[in-house]
This record gives C-alpha cells, sequence and structure tokens, in this order.
C-alpha cells in the first residue's frame, strides 16, 4: 500500500526535531555564522535529546531508525540550521560504514562511543568520514592514501581534505589503497582513532557557508593503526564500503536541502506578504507569487524523491540511482529557492541583517559535497544505461 501520511512515531520524531530547531538552533545560528565556532552547545542539547547519531542501532546504543525516519529529523535541523546540522549528521556518514560492515568489535567499540558516555568535557564523541584528498574529490579512486601491512598493524600515510568534524572527531572512517595495483578493488576502510601519533589536523577552512560546520585537512604521517580497525576485517572491500555509505546518506543530505529550502521559502512568503510596492503587498503581484508558488512545488518534489531514496534503502534494495535523483534535485533546488527568497527580499535580501543571506551562501555546498550535482547526473547516466 501507497501512503503519504506519517505514522505517529514519525510525527513525533518530527515535533521534537522541529521545536529543538526553533528553540535551540535558530537563536544561535547567526552566531556561529559569524564566528564560525563550533556548535558545541546546541550538540550537546540535541545528544541530551536523542536527536544524534539516529540511524545507530538501538543494541549499540542509538535509536535505529530506518534512513526514512531520519531524513524526517534531518529536514527539521536543517530548517533550524544547516551549518549546525552538518556538524551533527556527519556521525551519521562516519557510522554509516561501520553499521553497514563493521564487525561485532568494531560496532561496539566505535558506534558505542558514539552514543556512550561523554568527553571529559562534557561534550559526546564525534566522528569523521576520510574519503576526499586534495587532488580527488569527485574521483574517489584518484586518491594517494596509502596503508601497508606492518605485522599486526597497518601504517597509513598521505592527506585527506575537507574532512567534516576533523578537528572534533574521536574517530575517523578512512578509505585508503591496501593494494595500488588493483583500483578500486584494492581500497580498504580503516576506523582510526583521532588521537594516533602521526595525525596532524589543519587549520579550520573560512568556508562562504555552513559555516558552523568544522572542515580541515588531515595528514597522515606513518601513522600506526592495529589490524583490527580494519573494516569489517577484510581488504579490498573499502570502496564499497564508501559506496553504500554514500547510498544511505545522500538521502539524508539531500533532506538537509529540503530543510534549507524549506527555511527560505518560509521567509520569502512571509516577507512578500509585509512588503508593500504600488500600494499593495509583493505577493499581491504574480511575478513574485508564482515564485513562490515554485519554491513551495520544488520543495514537495524533493521530499518525495529523498522519502523515496531513503525507503528502496530501508528495503534493502540498491537505492543508487534513487539516492543521485533525490540529492542533484533536492542541491538544486535548494540552491534556486534561496537564490529566489534572495530576490524577493530585493535589497534587504542582500544584506546579513536579513536570514536569507545567510540561506543563499548555505545552500551552495548542497550542490558540490557529498557527491556534486554532475556526479550525481554521472551516477545515474550509469545506471540508466547499464545492461540496457
Ligand atoms: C550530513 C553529512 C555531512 C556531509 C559532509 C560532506 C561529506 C562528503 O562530501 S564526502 C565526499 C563526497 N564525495 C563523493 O560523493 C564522491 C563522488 N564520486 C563517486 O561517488 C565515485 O567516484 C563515482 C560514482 C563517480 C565512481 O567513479 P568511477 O571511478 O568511474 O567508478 P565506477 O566504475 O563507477 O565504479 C567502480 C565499480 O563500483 C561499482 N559501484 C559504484 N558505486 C556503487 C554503488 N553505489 N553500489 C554498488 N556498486 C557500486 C560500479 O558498478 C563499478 O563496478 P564494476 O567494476 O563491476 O562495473
Amino acid at each position: 500500500m501507497l501512503s503519504f501520511g506519517l505514522t505517529e512515531e514519525q510525527k513525533m520524531y518530527q515535533t521534537t526535531a522541529h521545536d529543538f530547531a526553533a528553540k535551540v538552533m535558530r537563536p544561535v545560528e547567526a552566531h556561529h555564522d559569524r564566528t564560525g565556532e563550533y556548535p558545541w552547545e546546541v550538540i550537546r542539547k540535541a545528544y541530551e535529546l536523542g536527536l544524534m547519531n539516529t540511524m545507530v542501532p538501538a543494541e549499540y546504543g542509538g535509536l535505529g531508525l530506518p534512513a526514512l525516519d531520519a531524513t524526517i529529523v534531518a529536514e527539521e535541523l536543517a530548517w533550524g540550521c544547516s551549518g549546525i546540522s552538518t556538524a551533527m549528521e556527519a556521525n551519521q556518514l562516519a557510522s554509516g560504514p561501520v553499521i553497514m560492515y563493521g564487525t561485532e568489535e568494531q560496532k561496539q567499540k566505535y558506534l558505542g562511543m558514539l552514543t556512550g558516555p561523554v568527553d571529559a568535557d562534557g561534550n559526546p564523541h564525534m566522528a569523521a568520514y576520510g574519503v576526499t584528498e586534495p587532488g580527488a574529490g569527485s574521483d574517489v579512486a584518484g586518491m594517494l592514501t596509502t596503508a601497508t601491512k606492518d605485522g599486526d598493524h597497518y601504517v597509513l600515510n598521505g592527506q585527506k581534505m575537507w574532512i567534516t568534524n576533523a578537528a572534533k572527531a574521536t574517530w575517523y572512517f578512512v578509505v585508503c589503497y591496501t593494494d595500488k595495483t588493483a583500483r578500486y578493488k584494492g581500497m580498504s576502510g580503516f576506523l582510526v582513532d583521532a588521537d594516533t601519533p602521526g595525525i596532524t589536523v589543519g587549520k579550520k577552512e573560512d568556508n562562504m557557508g555552513q559555516r558552523a560546520s568544522d572542515t580541515r585537512a588531515i595528514t597522515f604521517d606513518n601513522v600506526r593503526v592495529p589490524a583490527e580497525n580494519l573494516l569489517g576485517g577484510k581488504e579490498g572491500v573499502g570502496w564499497m564500503q564508501a559506496m553504500h555509505a554514500f547510498d544511505k546518506s545522500r538521502p539524508l543530505v539531500a533532506s538537509g536541502a529540503v530543510g534549507l529550502a524549506r527555511a527560505a521559502f518560509e521567509y520569502a512568503r512571509d516577507y512578500s506578504m509585509e512588503r508593500q510596492a504600488f500600494g499593495k503587498p509583493i505577493a499581491k503581484n504574480q511575478a513574485v507569487s508564482f515564485m513562490v508558488s515554485d519554491m513551495a512545488m520544488n520543495i514537495e518534489a524533493a521530499r518525495l524523491l529523498v522519502q523515496k531514496a531513503a525507503y528502496i534503502h530501508d528495503q534493502g534494495q540498491r537505492n543508487t540511482k534513487a539516492a543521485a535523483f533525490a540529492k542533484a534535485f533536492a542541491a538544486d533546488m535548494a540552491q534556486k529557492v534561496a537564490t529566489d527568497a534572495v530576490q524577493v527580499y530585493g535589497g534587504y535580501g542582500f544584506s546579513k541583517e536579513y536570514p536569507v543571506e545567510k540561506l543563499y551562501r548555505d545552500s551552495k555546498i548542497y550542490q558540490i559535497y557529498e557527491g556534486t550535482s554532475q556526479i550525481q547526473r554521472l551516477i545515474m547516466s550509469r545506471e540508466i544505461y547499464s545492461g540496457v
């Protein structure tokens, strides 16, 4: 049976996340945008409420939410502030491969850290996903980082770039080559403790948007990682671990774009009813109201794509094409909606004193991270033509 309604449980998660976004995130979003300060106080409260790590299975201390339910929460959090929600949701990207491929010991230890007791500073443990490199963003197989077996350890050398939560994470999921000759079949995934000697974290990137999120380079210089931290205990499967993690996380990231767009739409709708021009609210002009209608229509369409991609994943089926549809459509939509929201605000939209300026800057990264809009179309085209 096809249903577009939310269950009582889903409505409860949605309401909880929305209240949190409205009461805890919205009041501080401008501060974190301006200063780039990491939003620990928000993350601590989200952790206490159970809004972090929602997809970690219950036996490892999480809520064990299906991807569909997690997207409902993620949309609300990004409605609150997509910079802060990216810092929070990066844990879900890093924990994805562990949930899907970790050994029992790895799950107990590394998922348990995320849901377990806070650290000495009272902060919950965070994680980061390390695939991208300075010279390999879209082209994952072009990475250079290597792991060489040395007794009961692997020795990691190389550099990762644009890593969300790099300086805040307790552990990283890192993909690198254990066999350079085998292309993607020579890649392996590792769980790396962030305090391992030989790891250097770079400066915080001074980004255009989502400035609350901590993005840095991580350099590995002869970093010795115990062999037991090889994810799933198997070499050569790091590529698939990374790709399947994207299939799981792209609907989640796309739902963040939907949440941001919804915020921009609401501001534009409300402002268009208040702002007077030529003796009437500007919403009375179809040039404006049609722009706002397009926003509402495209947000709805994006959400349906997101929910379908998450639903397919939850059925245990491959959702690569649906996840790419959702990610590309939602990202491009969010950028357009945020741009049009600035347009509805006119000169005020260009000012930092009004909220749509931040939404415009924040929206851009959705077309870049987690696979660019161009890469999503590449993925779609391969899925469409394969086996035809
Ligand atoms: C909220 C969270 C915060 C977010 C913070 C931001 C985090 C990030 O930005 S993380 C980094 C994002 N980076 C990306 O998304 C990388 C984008 N690039 C890619 O995904 C890949 O490089 C991609 C898809 C272009 C593949 O390129 P390419 O090197 O041509 O490999 P390709 O030939 O397609 O694939 C190799 C094999 O893997 C298989 N494969 C690829 N993807 C999948 C998949 N999803 N499922 C199963 N198999 C797959 C292919 O079928 C192929 O198999 P075979 O050899 O049998 O034909």
